[in-house]
């Protein structure tokens, strides 16, 4: 059995970033985590103080756990990569940071959204950007929220690749004790699951800020995992896959929690804000926004109906109003629910 990693980097020091090296660090406080901040600020509170203040206020993060600006310094010696930077942002930064990775090191994406312009999830970035083989990549996703994470709060999650030793290897590396990874193959089910849920999140958070009740939100959150499913399956995911942690598990989480910041977004647009408006309230990335108008155009490449999503791009884009979604989505033809 592989020796579990001793130095491990996190790329991108947001939320959830931060709270992933928390996770790796609890597991094994005899390995290294570093974290790559883009400000030197939070790069020196991390380190001295141990707090990352702009995202997890006075929380107290392991010892074992340093940050610094310079991605060489971090990718030095690095065997496990972890990838946490905004989905639109991630070409760009692997194109920066591309030499320093090291060969064979094992690239991990804990990001949820879909590339604009390519239509292309995380992994197939990676895959573009760096020589890597598809046994070193994996995807870690489930009902993830950073905060209740940070605190301790048990969860479950899933790490997802096609070499079942490398899958294996990052699970054992994620194990405190409020923290249990399932392993599973199925890393197109996995991400699209990550992906769609936010885009959904969004349609249940315009219902929220409308005053609209929990029928409507049930409705929206069931016929969601439909059309995100009917997605997957489309491009070659599980069925099974979206009725787990990725899938079921993470689009209830987001969906219900006033700490998403995608269902957030969702509820202030509800509420009558405009984008600027959304974008001005919220400093973090709510994925689901960009990513939206992309699952569209993979959904239409694929012949997939996806209604929610749909309705939901049409209000981002300024198209029609919030106050139409309702007609848009209960005009449409009558089906049977059984027909996937
Ligand atoms: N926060 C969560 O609960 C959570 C849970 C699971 C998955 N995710 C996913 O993880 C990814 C990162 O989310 P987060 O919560 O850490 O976001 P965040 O907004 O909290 O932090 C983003 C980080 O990326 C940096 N950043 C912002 N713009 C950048 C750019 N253009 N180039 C490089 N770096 C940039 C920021 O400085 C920050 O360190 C997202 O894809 C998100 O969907 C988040
Ligand atoms: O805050 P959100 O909406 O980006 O959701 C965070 C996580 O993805 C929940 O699993």
């Amino acid at each position: 059995m592989k020796a579990s990693p001793q130095r491990i980097a996190v790329m991108g020091s947001g939320s959830w970033g931060t709270t992933f090296a928390k996770v790796l660090a609890d597991s094994d406080p005899t390995a290294d985590v570093v974290l790559w901040a883009r400000r030197a600020e939070v790069a020196t509170e991390i380190s001295e103080l141990h707090t990352n203040s702009t995202y997890l206020g006075d929380l107290p993060l392991p010892a074992n756990i340093t940050a610094s600006t310079d991605p060489a310094a971090v990718l030095a010696g690095a065997e496990l990569v972890i990838l946490a930077v905004p989905a639109q942002s991630l070409r760009q930064q692997l194109t920066e940071w591309g030499k320093a990775v090291e060969p064979g090191a094992v690239l991990v994406s804990l990001m949820k959204g879909l590339e604009r312009g390519t239509d292309l999830r995380m992994t197939e970035v990676i895959a573009q950007v760096l020589p890597v083989d598809q046994s070193q990549l994996a995807v870690v996703s489930g009902p993830n929220l950073a905060k209740e994470i940070a605190r301790g709060e048990p969860t479950g999650s899933v790490v997802a690749g096609s070499d079942r030793d490398t899958v294996e290897w990052i699970a054992r590396a994620c194990t405190p004790s409020y923290f249990r990874p399932y392993t599973n193959s199925d890393i197109v089910g996995v991400e699209i699951g990550g992906i769609v849920k936010n885009v959904i999140a969004l349609a249940v958070g315009i219902c929220d800020g409308m005053g609209m009740g929990d029928n409507t939100k049930a409705t929206i959150i069931t016929r969601g995992l439909a059309e995100t499913t009917r997605l997957a399956t489309a491009l070659g995911g599980s069925a099974e896959t979206m009725a787990g942690l990725a899938g079921l598990g993470d689009l209830v989480a987001t969906c219900s929690s006033p700490l998403s910041r995608n269902r957030t977004a969702g509820r202030l647009i509800g509420e009558g804000k405009t984008l600027e408006q959304v974008a001005q309230e919220m400093t973090q990335v709510a994925e689901g926004i960009k990513s939206g108008a992309a699952v569209l155009d993979l959904a239409a490449n694929h012949g997939v109906e996806m209604p929610i999503t749909q309705a939901v791009v049409a209000v981002i884009e300024g198209k029609v109003g919030v106050s139409s979604m309702a007609r848009m989505l209960l005009e449409r033809d009558l089906k049977s629910e059984e027909i996937h």
